[in-house]
């Protein structure tokens, strides 16, 4: 995040939600890391924190979708801050029932003045009022189905043709429209220091909703109030963490006592999962190209109670160069990817990520499965994952991968809940968002085979 983005507080939700995405504009800050930072660095309370949030990504979710009901009222050109000002004014009046439209619009004409003078409140007021009047433009008219679902649901229009293409006009609708609803908060159960039932009585006492999810049994649905702030996760019992994440750890299943990599590993959460399903029995090395991310793993297996992992900075295609040929007994794969299946929680991925990013992708990701391969021991298991929805990064990083190696087979994703074995195909699961509510996620599974296959 830029060190320049630091949000003023004084009590106005607005004015915040206002800074906030003005600098994750400017400055292509993360809106998620601005937000939390904005909330932990005032302390903003509970009801403010919940509006703030809201009003902040439910704009920038709806960004396009806003802009195209704004059009027909504007005339001539606006202030950056003031088209912002009436996207996130909009936001309100459309999409949020509990606030009446004339305090909506108050309000904006409030900031207006305070940031900029009587002229441009009037402007604004002229605007949002007439927006009011008329109601919003109707994309029935939109001819193009793809630019239709594209307005519809803000996403750029090579996105919308990709997922179509991909998976299809229903499938993708579901994504795209998914994609701008608010994502569940969850959290994995240390099992190493406490029963699923434990964990919920402890959060529960510090007063967070907790419910035991029906998909993987480690998983908590918090419905209410902040984990991160609990004595449960200071004291080490919970992880915060998408429920799709915690698949892969689930898929590559290590025993007790077996040796293991992690091969692009931070922040750390599936590292610190992998070595709870080993019950703290065993060697886990955990890599990653980014010297400085090791900490955070460090941090995290501390406050975990982990110690059989040891971490290292190592470009994962040169592993080979680095570690042992054959030596280790399972090994995780999570790459680097476009981020597709994240758009809840990072909005601005949406907006900010171009089609050609994507082409390089597949080519690092085969790179790293390459490089792992040849440091696995005959019969061992790899699993590539990716936070991804999409056929070139997934799918077709499979299939090139398995054309390369034919020492590797394709396997069978065990250990896995019902809903989710149900949903492999070829030793592949493409978890869409609108599956559990959870994000998009890709995991695929191989063993190398034995000289004698
Ligand atoms: C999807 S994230 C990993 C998330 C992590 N597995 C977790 O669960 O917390 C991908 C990681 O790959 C790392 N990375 C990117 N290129 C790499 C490479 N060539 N070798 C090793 N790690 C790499 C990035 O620094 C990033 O931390």
């Amino acid at each position: 995040m830029s060190k320049k983005s630091v949000v003023i507080w004084d009590g106005n939700v607005r004015d915040a939600a206002l800074s906030i995405l003005l600098a994750v504009d400017k400055n292509q800050a993360y809106s998620n890391l601005l937000l939390n930072e904005t909330i932990k660095r005032h302390k903003i309370e509970a009801k403010d924190r919940a509006l703030l949030t809201e009003i902040t990504y439910g704009t920038l979710q709806h960004k396009m979708t806003l802009d195209y009901y704004l059009e027909p009222f504007i005339r001539g050109s606006i202030d950056h801050w003031v088209r912002w000002l009436l996207r996130i004014s909009l936001y309100q009046i459309h999409y949020l029932t509990r606030i009446p439209p004339h305090a909506a619009v108050n309000e904006a004409v409030e900031i207006a003045k305070r940031r900029g003078h009587r002229g441009i409140a009037s402007m604004v007021n002229g605007i949002l009022r007439s927006v009011l009047r008329s109601g919003v433009p109707s994309t029935d008219d939109i001819a193009d189905p793809i630019e239709r679902l594209s307005i519809e649901t803000s996403h750029p229009m090579w996105l919308v043709q990709r997922f179509v293409d991909n998976y299809g006009l229903e499938v993708a609708t579901e994504m795209l429209h998914e994609n701008n609803r608010p994502p569940v908060q969850t959290v994995r159960v240390n099992t190493t220091k406490a029963t699923v039932q434990q964990a919920i009585a402890k959060l529960e006492a510090e007063g967070l909703t907790a419910n035991q999810s029906d998909v993987i049994p480690e998983c908590l649905y918090i419905t209410n109030g902040q984990p991160a702030r609990t004595k449960a996760f200071k004291e080490g019992m919970i992880t915060i963490q998408d429920e799709s994440s915690m698949i892969p750890a689930n898929v590559l299943n290590p025993s007790p006592g077996m040796r293991v990599l992690d091969m692009c590993a931070a922040p750390g959460g599936k590292t610190t999962h992998i070595a709870e399903i080993m019950k703290n029995e065993g060697s886990i090395l955990a890599t990653d190209l980014h010297p400085h991310k090791l900490d955070l793993i460090d941090h995290n297996t501390e406050r975990l109670g982990l110690d059989i992992v040891e971490t290292a900075p190592i470009d994962g295609r040169k592993a080979p160069e680095f570690l042992q040929a054959a030596s280790f007994d399972a090994i995780l794969v999570d790459a680097p990817c476009s981020g597709l299946g994240v758009m809840r929680r990072k909005p601005d991925i949406k907006y900010t990520k171009r089609e050609e990013d994507l082409e390089s992708l597949q080519k690092i990701q085969l790179a790293l499965l390459d490089a792992a391969t040849k440091v696995l021991k005959t019969n061992g298991k790899l699993v590539y994952s990716t936070c991804t929805v999409d056929i070139q990064e997934n799918e077709g990083t499979v299939k090139a991968f398995l054309t390369a190696h034919p020492e590797m087979e394709a396997i069978q994703l065990e250990s896995l809940p019902t809903k989710l074995a149900e949903k492999q195909a070829n030793g592949m699961l493409q978890v869409f968002p609108q599956d559990f509510g959870s994000d998009g996620f890709f995991v695929a599974a191989f063993r190398k085979k034995g000289e004698s296959n």
